[in-house]
């Protein structure tokens, strides 16, 4: 299967890139990951609608990454639908079973994502009410992602 995750962002921090980059390598032996990163876009300095542009701007670049992409759409977002890893990984499994090749996870960055995006998700996903940083998010994802493959195969992981 191919996860491909399309970010907003990059990672700036060495911690994050770090602990990126040990999921994907655990992630290896399980799935191909295609990491896409999407520019922030600059906004001009404090003119009215100045934000919601540059988000819209996002928005289309990720839209743009996605004509490329033929399977589900999976969008992070703090209000989704919250699943338990178990479900996560059920969710997983099931495209899997389907023969789906490819899912799609979307990630916003500081300004969130358009409405556009939102309306282009098959599935929006909350990891909790809380809004989290966008570069621990993606962190958090590529754990998940890992879980889930770790308890489809009915491998040991921690509880
Ligand atoms: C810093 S947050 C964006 C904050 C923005 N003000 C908003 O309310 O959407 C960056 C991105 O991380 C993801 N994200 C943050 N917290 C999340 C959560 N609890 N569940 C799912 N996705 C989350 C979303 O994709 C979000 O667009």
């Amino acid at each position: 299967m191919i996860l491909r995750i399309i970010a907003v962002g990059r990672l700036r921090e060495s911690y994050w890139q770090d602990a990126a980059a040990d999921y994907i390598r655990r992630l290896r032996p399980y799935a191909r990951l295609d990491m896409v990163e999407v520019a922030i876009s600059s906004k001009e300095a404090a003119t009215p609608g100045a934000e919601i542009r540059a988000m819209e701007a996002e928005g289309a670049a990720i839209l743009d990454k996605l004509k490329r992409h033929s399977g589900p759409v999976i969008v992070l977002d703090r209000t989704g639908d919250a699943l338990n890893s178990q479900q996560l990984a059920e969710r997983l499994q099931d495209l899997i079973l389907e023969g789906r090749s490819e899912v799609a996870f979307i990630i916003g960055g500081p300004l969130g994502l358009s409405p556009a995006v939102l309306d282009r998700a098959d599935l929006l996903l909350s990891f909790s009410p809380m809004t989290f940083p966008h570069q621990l998010m993606r962190v958090i994802l590529l754990e998940q992602i890992y879980r889930s493959f770790r308890i489809m195969h009915h491998e040991p992981y921690h509880k």
